[in-house]
């Protein structure tokens, strides 16, 4: 007989179906709060940003600004922090830092840049990642290209809500990337909330 994954189950350990998907929270923010956002961080004073990985190949490129902890920003950075707890709480059950604020990143992707497929969480203090949030800042209709995707746990392809405003929440361990954009310019907003590390 052989052994069929069913035959390991082992109906004393706790098995969760829904954790692994992100989940999409619709028109959090309206366009003016969006523009609000991206007027947060002077937009010619960005760190141009081309990762490049040992073997020469350019895995990521884009305009990043980290998004100041004091001022305007902190009431957005406080909104998005409570939203993502309350989902977590709800649906991901994760053990987060009990803390109100988070590091959180605009992007700015103009004409060829892109994101390739990466994890959020890494070694050291990327270790204690726990749940990662996007928030779509552009109108969809202002940009080509440029789609938060995500691998499946078969290597299905699924792609994140486009509508601008929406917020997209996943555990940091999650395979994503953004396509490359072929027409216009997409702005994004990124925060990791972190905890212990996993164990
Ligand atoms: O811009 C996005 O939608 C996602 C960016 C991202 O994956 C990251 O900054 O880690
Ligand atoms: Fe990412």
């Amino acid at each position: 007989m052989s052994l069929s994954t069913a035959a390991l189950r082992r109906p004393d350990l706790v098995e969760r179906s829904d954790y692994f998907d992100h989940r999409t929270l619709h028109q959090v923010l309206d366009a003016d709060a969006c523009r609000q956002v991206i007027e947060l961080v002077d937009a010619g004073a960005g760190d141009r940003t081309a990762y490049v990985d040992p073997q020469g190949k350019v895995t990521r490129h884009a305009d990043v600004w980290w998004l100041p902890p004091e001022g305007d920003a902190r009431a957005v950075i406080e909104r998005l922090v409570a939203l993502v707890r309350q989902v977590n709480e709800d649906y991901f059950f994760f053990d987060l830092d009990d803390i109100q604020e988070a590091d959180f990143q605009l992007t700015r992707y103009g004409p060829g840049h892109f994101y390739g497929w990466h994890t959020d969480v890494g070694k050291d203090h990327l270790s204690r990642r726990k749940l990662s949030v996007v928030v779509q800042l552009s109108d969809p209709g202002s940009y080509v290209g440029c789609n938060l995707q995500f691998h499946g746990h078969e290597q299905q392809i699924e792609q994140a809500a486009r509508a601008q405003g929406s917020v997209t929440i996943f555990p940091s361990f999650r395979s994503h990337a953004v396509s490359k954009l072929i027409w216009g310019e997409r702005w994004s907003l990124v925060g990791w909330i972190e905890g212990p590390p996993f164990r």
